[in-house]
């Protein structure tokens, strides 16, 4: 199992960080599983979970950058994970996606400029609610336990519960 998990949320003059760690740190990571697990170069296969957001699948206006590295991370794994040879290697290449998730990721990043008392954030926060990161972490198991959703991009949110994100698949209870 790899989990591509590490993430920032930086804007203004640090966008690139969040480039760098965000999209780059994903793809590095990916590519090390291809290579090291992969049943095509003698590894035994297994699943790479790439953490994306709800901020890859929807526009969110108060932070552009980290909105771009998530829609990134969602069509890489999603292209990885289409390619014909993934049958044979063994791995399957799914996403995590979940909305606002109570950690010192969102803490930090609702003190900052411009978001800190911005009452469209408040609303936006409101509407779709916070997850806790025990509920992150059953979708998380629930991705990883199901072992025909290669190119799954499970969404995982207070206001709508655990889901896949455009398939109509049913979610297993665990
Ligand atoms: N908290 C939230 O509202 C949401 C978080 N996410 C994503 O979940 C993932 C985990 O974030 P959280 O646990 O919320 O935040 P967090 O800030 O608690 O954890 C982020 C982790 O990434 C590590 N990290 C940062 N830069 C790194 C680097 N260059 N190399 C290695 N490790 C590095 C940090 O040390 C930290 O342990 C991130 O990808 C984040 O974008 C996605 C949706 C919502
Ligand atoms: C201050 C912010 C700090 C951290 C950002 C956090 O890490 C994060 O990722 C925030 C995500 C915010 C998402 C905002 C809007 C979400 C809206 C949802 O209702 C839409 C969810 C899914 C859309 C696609 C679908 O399948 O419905």
């Amino acid at each position: 199992i790899v989990v591509n998990n590490a993430g920032v949320n930086l804007e203004n003059e640090s966008w690139r960080t969040t480039i760098m760690v965000n999209v780059i740190g994903v793809i590095e990571g990916t590519k090390l599983a291809e290579k090291y697990m992969s049943k095509t170069s003698g590894g035994r296969g297994g699943v790479v979970v790439n953490v994306a957001s709800t901020a890859g699948l929807t526009p969110v206006f108060f932070m552009p950058v980290y909105v771009a590295s998530k829609y990134s991370v969602v069509g890489f794994t999603r292209s990885v994970a289409m390619n014909p040879d993934v049958g044979r290697s063994g791995l399957r290449f799914v996403c995590l996606c979940p909305g606002f998730t109570d950690t010192s990721l969102l803490s930090s990043g609702l003190k900052s400029e411009g978001i800190s008392g911005n009452k469209l954030v408040e609303e936006l926060l409101t509407s779709t609610g916070i997850n806790t990161v025990e509920f992150v972490v059953e979708g998380f198991m629930q991705l990883l336990l199901t072992d025909d959703n290669n190119g799954g991009v499970m969404v995982v949110t207070k206001q709508r519960g655990i889901r896949y994100h455009g398939r109509q698949r049913k979610v297993n209870k665990l």
